[in-house]
């Protein structure tokens, strides 16, 4: 790309992105390089599997991979460390204690324990625990309908979703009902997404005030103080009660209740022989940061997932096909007698995937270092070529990687299907690394399994009692709004920027109907 001698790709970049809404997420900026790579690399027959951006002084360097094979290089077959930005940006929440921000031995016993925490089994025999925050959500739906069967008044979504995805983790992590979609916020949520919203990823000339000034850290310190008020009673209550199981000789307590995410990290505590001064630090930062992890970006996709819906009859007459023949008419019932039924629902699966894969959420940062090099893979058109990582920040461009033509069969269009071919022959099945919604490797997204289970039951538990659409013109009217609208690719509901995590543009105005207003 023209690299300017002062400015650097400055001019290039600011061009591209002018071509977007100017509220629209920075993560656009890697999928305008692809959809634009003929101009920009003139000398090029195909797109460079990376792509050189130096934007400062708005971020470091940037290595940014356009190619899975790629991507793979530095997440899966070597596991590139998180670069220091990462850190500082969770530093106020978190002070580092969490798996995120963490690398080498302390990432491996974090992960370790997070692993066991959120694995498919654990996730599973809290199903039923998780349900009834899922069902608090189908009821402000239905508040939401009208009671005649006719639209309900418009509202956003993906803050609903939010709630929701809050009432769920709290319930995850340490077996409370926060009451999120139904009350008041909790003093831990508000300061968490106040913290959330003051916390900058690439602190520059443009954004130093908003940070280095006595208001943020005064908001800093009371937000922590306010988060971890809320948290401490229930780590120490946790503790005390492996602390009595101890003194009984016993290993588990007899009730076979499943364990909370608390209960799983003093367990590994005590397995590991961690000190509870060092534990109570960490359980602190860990469940800080799998409050901010966890939300936002399920409630996204959640949110998503309905705009698709909405847009393809085809697709949602199949999913309602799948689940009243794995399910029947009470999803909550068959779920709660066998959650394992979430296993058998491979369409909604699929839809849940190829949403994921079009309207992508976050990727992964990693630091370059001077030993280690990217190469053009094989296929690339590149093959072989060298591409250095020193002094950059190496970038997982999923939401690039998701849409390009040399990977995908008809990358644009949604294709459920291509999740269900097991035909490798078959040219929607999905090459190897190419879908990186959750990253691939060992710093995958541990949560996924989580994810996954939360979004099947809602769509289990919504899809077949609501229509769910966008009310662009009632949402316009209500604001006030006239004339010409804002979209990406003929899309309204395209990413914006809110806290540095992509939401949902206007966080998905809709409204809702109920499908048989006489149930
Ligand atoms: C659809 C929802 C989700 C998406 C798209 C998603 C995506 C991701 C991605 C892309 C990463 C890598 C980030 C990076 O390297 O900086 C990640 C990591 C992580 N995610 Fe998720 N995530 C989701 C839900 C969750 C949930 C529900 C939880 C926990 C309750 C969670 C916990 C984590 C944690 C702790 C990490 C750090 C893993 C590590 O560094 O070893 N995520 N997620």
């Amino acid at each position: 790309m023209r690299h300017h001698p002062v400015f650097g790709h400055l001019e290039v970049v600011g061009k591209l992105m002018s071509k977007i809404p100017s509220d629209a997420h920075g993560d656009y900026m890697m999928v305008m390089i692809l959809d634009n790579w003929r101009e920009l690399f003139p000398g090029c027959d195909r797109c460079p599997p990376v792509a050189y951006v130096d934007a400062w002084p708005f971020s470091p360097p940037m290595a940014i991979s356009l190619h899975p094979d790629v991507s793979a290089q530095f997440t899966q077959q070597f596991n590139l460390d998180k670069p220091p930005e990462q850190n500082a940006f969770l530093y106020p929440l978190t002070k580092n204690l969490d798996l995120s921000s963490s690398n080498g031995p302390a990432w491996k016993v974090r992960r370790r324990r997070m692993n066991l925490a959120l694995s498919p089994q654990t996730v599973m025999a809290r199903v039923p625990d998780l349900l009834e925050e899922v069902a608090v959500f189908v009821s402000v739906l239905r508040q939401k309908a009208s009671k005649d069967g006719s639209w309900g008044n418009v509202f956003p979504l993906q803050r609903l979703c939010t709630l929701l995805t809050l009432d769920v983790i709290g319930k995850y992590i340490l077996d409370i009902r926060m009451h999120e979609q139904t009350s008041p916020m909790t003093p831990f949520s508000k300061s968490m997404i106040d913290t959330l919203s003051r916390l900058r990823f690439f602190v520059t000339i443009a954004n130093v005030f908003d940070v280095y000034n006595p208001w943020w850290r005064y908001k800093m310190w009371s937000n922590t103080r306010a988060m971890d008020n809320f948290l401490l009673p229930f780590i120490h209550q946790r503790l005390d009660d492996r602390a009595r199981l101890e003194a009984q000789g016993k290993a588990e307590d007899a009730s076979g209740r499943p364990r909370t995410l608390v209960e799983n990290l003093v367990k590994s505590m005590a397995e590991d022989k961690e000190d509870e001064s060092t534990f109570i630090p960490y359980a602190l930062g860990e469940t800080k940061h799998t409050f901010f992890a966890g939300h936002e970006t399920s409630a996204f996709t959640i949110a998503y997932v309905y705009l698709i819906l909405s847009q393809k009859p085809e697709v949602l007459a199949r999913l309602r096909k799948e689940l009243d023949e794995v399910l029947g008419s009470d999803a909550a019932s068959a779920l709660r007698a066998s959650p394992h039924l979430l296993n058998s629902l491979a369409y909604t699966n699929a839809v849940i995937k190829e949403t994921m894969r079009i309207h992508t959420n976050v990727g992964t940062l990693r630091q370059g270092t001077p030993n280690f090099n990217l190469y053009g893979p094989p296929g690339s058109g590149f093959e072989g070529i060298c591409f250095p990582t020193e002094g950059c920040v190496v970038w997982d461009g999923n939401f690039a990687i998701h849409r390009h033509p040399d990977v995908w069969e008809r990358p644009l269009e949604f294709i459920p299907e291509r999740w269900l071919t097991t035909d490798e022959n078959d040219p929607l099945y999905p090459p190897k690394n190419a879908w990186r919604s959750f990253v691939q490797g060992a710093r995958n997204c541990v949560g996924q399994h989580l994810a996954m289970t939360e979004i099947k039951m809602v769509l289990a538990m919504t899809v077949r009692e609501f229509d769910i659409e966008c009310a662009w013109d009632e949402w316009d009217a209500l604001k006030g709004r006239k004339g010409k609208t804002e979209t990406i690719w003929g899309e309204r509901c395209y990413q914006i920027s809110k806290d540095g995590m992509p939401h949902v543009k206007d966080d998905m105005p809709v409204h809702v109907r109920l499908r048989d207003p006489s149930q």
